[in-house]
């Protein structure tokens, strides 16, 4: 997959352009209804004989337009490579700046979707561009002038709730990672680096600190099981996520060939109770030594009472 950056001051060239059936919006996170739009318009692309691309914009304009932070679930390379395996060939990626904000809705079309070449327009049923928002699904084609046809994805809805960036970032917020997981039809995952290894208790597990790249959103403050891809081997661990911080204590079985400074890819499983976790730990100390001792079937239970997190010590 190419991709070509384009700003306010320059819209792609006409010259250059490629037929093909475009997906426009911000896509964050890429969930379940983003996903069909990009699934709709590769199913197009495919009975045209067309290419598939992605018309995608950053930062988002809430940080633009509203001065707002926005905690993105997924940074532009991770976008990129998501794009990449769900077959797009080419991602135009837009500056979102003022300038860009205040263009009319026709001149956008005009300049940036037709001039890319978008025979084929896909989008949801709520995309609007151009400025204040004006141009939508009821309007697109018209601003089109019959260089594209146009196909709307209606709403993808989970439990009579519209599935939106937005409610995966709320949900992390909350530490619902397991409708993050519904939302996105996946585990939500987040990139890292190891800032320092520490091999703990008799059966040498890990715990290692993990630094979070930037533009990912991290679920609320407590533990939760992690599926942690290492040098390409994937472990069971228990995470620990302190309030405001971006470096995650991770609590490994025994890895071989960890080592500061590596790459670390999380999958955010489901929270565990600290309660349970904390009596499994102890039961197993208890019963620590004797024959026919506790054998708890719980994920908590493979874990070594000796090594608990720092500062973790079981009563
Ligand atoms: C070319 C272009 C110009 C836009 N101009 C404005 C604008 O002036 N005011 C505005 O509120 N949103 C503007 N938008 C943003 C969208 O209409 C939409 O509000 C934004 O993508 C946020 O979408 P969301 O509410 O679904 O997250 C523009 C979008 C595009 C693509
Ligand atoms: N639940 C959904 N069902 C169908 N289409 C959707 C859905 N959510 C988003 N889309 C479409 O996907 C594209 C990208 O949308 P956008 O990035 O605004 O997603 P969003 O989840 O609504 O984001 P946010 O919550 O930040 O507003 C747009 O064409 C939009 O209409």
């Amino acid at each position: 997959m190419k991709t070509v950056d384009l700003t306010s001051c320059q819209p792609p060239s006409r010259q250059g352009k490629e037929p093909s059936v475009m997906a426009l919006g911000f896509f964050d996170g890429v969930h379940i209804g983003h996903q069909r739009v990009i699934q709709t318009a590769k199913q197009i692309a495919t009975e045209k004989r067309l290419k598939l691309s992605v018309m995608s914009f950053f930062p988002h304009p809430k940080e633009v337009l509203e001065g707002k932070t926005v905690s993105y679930l997924t940074p532009a390379n991770v976008k990129e490579s998501i794009f990449g395996s769900m077959g797009v060939d080419t991602l135009y990626l837009v500056k979102f700046d003022l300038a860009l904000a205040k263009m009319s809705q026709a001149e956008f079309i005009r300049n940036y979707v037709v001039a890319a070449g978008a025979e084929h327009v896909v989008a949801g049923f709520d995309f609007t561009y151009g400025y204040r928002g004006s141009g939508n699904m009821q309007t697109i084609a018209q601003d089109g002038e019959g260089c594209f046809e146009v196909t709307e994805i209606p709403k993808a809805e989970l439990f009579g709730q519209k599935i939106s960036s937005t409610l995966i970032r709320e949900s992390l917020l909350q530490g619902n990672v397991q409708l993050v997981t519904a939302c996105l039809g996946k585990y939500y995952e987040t990139a890292g680096r190891i800032s320092e290894v520490r091999t703990v208790g008799q059966r040498g597990q890990v715990i290692v600190q993990v630094v979070t790249m930037p533009y990912f959103t991290l679920p609320a403050s407590g533990l939760y099981e992690v599926l942690a891809e290492i040098g390409g081997a994937v472990s069971h661990g228990i995470a620990r996520r302190k309030e405001g911080s971006d470096v995650i204590e991770l609590k490994l079985k025994p890895v071989r060939d960890i080592v500061c400074h590596s790459p670390v890819s999380l999958k955010w499983v489901k929270p565990v109770s600290e309660f349970i976790f904390r009596r499994t730990l102890r039961m197993k100390k208890l019963e620590k030594g004797r024959p026919g001792g506790y054998s708890g079937d719980g994920f908590a239970s493979d874990y070594n009472a000796d090594a608990d997190f720092p500062g973790d010590r079981v009563r």
